[in-house]
């Protein structure tokens, strides 16, 4: 059988890190409803404000991690479709972008040519966020439903509790851990705190204690992003075989004046150098491929903060990326992708 294709799904980076090319991606990111939750009216004017100053701000900082071939989220992208190609022999893996070039539509075509009739959608984030997963299996749904291609569509649940996951985390971050630390750090991207009420399915749940996020009952926790950040954290932790005190988790990458949830990342840093931390070891699970995320926010601005707080060493440890046993990883939780 060769007609069951895997399409993988990332976020996608402006086309360079010009300035122009910036402002036209951060338009069609922060204009999607899913990522920005305002009525249009309201949605357009905040975003021509940010367009105002962010564009500048952000190219300087695309400039600083740019490669070659360059985005490091595309190119770590399309060396994660080769090595998944090399684990799934039922058809083709096509890779797209929701913002930016390589769109879903695309990729849809192309698979459709093939003589594909079967493809499992798999977006390229561990935990669920509508910011996320559901503005990519919405964007998937809406081009089947205008193109009228008969494709039979799966998609690969958010995976931030699965076995394979969590393997392939330990066995990638394992060799980077042993070199020998004063704290591990998961810092998360984090997520407006409104959004988080927007998709607790009981109404009340989420936010409501400080612990709230440790007893979510099932269906909360399917829905409920921050829960399922700590869960990725503690299945990290425990199969590493760190104990309390050693690790803690935040949350990153804020914008604007609403509150995000926390604990936030900036914070984070000053507290852990003013305790004493020399040397502290970053991994940001919510990322499966490294980015300006990772690599500016957390590898050169975060390095500079926690130095001038006293900090000496920050090691930022990489992203899943295209690393062997993620590869076999995400192609085995394809095969069982509910
Ligand atoms: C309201 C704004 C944003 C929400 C909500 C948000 C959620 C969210 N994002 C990711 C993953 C990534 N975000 C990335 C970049 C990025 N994110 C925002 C804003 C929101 N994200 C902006 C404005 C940017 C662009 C960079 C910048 O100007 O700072 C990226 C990296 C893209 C790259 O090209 O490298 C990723 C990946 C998640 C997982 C998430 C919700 C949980
Ligand atoms: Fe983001
Ligand atoms: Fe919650």
């Amino acid at each position: 059988m060769t007609d069951h294709a895997l399409l993988l799904v990332n976020l996608g980076s402006p086309d360079s890190p010009g300035v122009a090319d910036v402002r036209r991606y951060l338009d069609q990111f922060l204009m999607d409803p899913y990522v920005i939750d305002l009525p249009w009216p309201l949605r357009r004017l905040l975003v021509s404000l940010i367009l105002r100053k962010r564009p500048e701000q952000s190219a300087h900082a695309y400039a600083s991690i740019w490669w070659p071939e360059g985005s490091p989220l595309v190119a770590l992208s399309r060396r994660l479709q080769e090595a998944v190609q090399a684990h799934w022999h039922e058809g083709p893996v096509e890779l797209a972008m929701r913002y930016g070039s390589l769109s879903i539509e695309a990729a849809l075509n192309r698979l459709a040519e093939d003589g594909v009739r079967r493809v499992t959608l798999a977006p390229l984030y561990p935990q669920f966020a509508d910011s996320t997963v559901t503005t990519v299996v919405e964007e998937t749904r809406r081009v089947l439903r205008a193109s009228g291609l008969e494709l039979e569509l799966e998609v690969l649940a958010p995976f931030f509790g699965r076995a394979e996951y969590l393997e392939a985390l330990v066995q990638s971050a394992r060799p980077h851990l042993q070199q020998g630390f004063d704290h591990l750090l998961l810092s998360f991207h984090g997520l407006p705190e409104r959004h988080l009420r927007k998709a607790d399915p009981s109404g009340r749940h989420c936010l409501s204690g400080a612990d709230c996020c440790r007893q979510a009952p099932p269906e909360v926790l399917a829905r409920c992003y921050r829960a399922q950040c700590l869960r990725s954290a503690e299945g990290f932790v425990r199969q590493m075989g760190l104990s309390e005190g050693q690790w803690s988790v935040a949350f990153q990458s804020r914008l604007g004046r609403a509150k995000w949830i926390g604990p936030y990342t900036e914070e984070q840093l000053d507290a852990l150098a003013a305790r004493g931390v020399k040397k502290l070891l970053v991994m940001c699970p919510a990322f499966v491929t490294d980015c300006i995320e990772t690599l500016e926010e957390i590898g050169q601005r975060g390095r500079e903060q926690f130095r001038a707080a006293g900090g000496e060493e920050l090691l930022l440890v990489p992203c899943l990326n295209d690393h062997p046993a993620w590869a076999a990883a995400l192609a085995q939780m394809c095969r069982t992708p509910a």
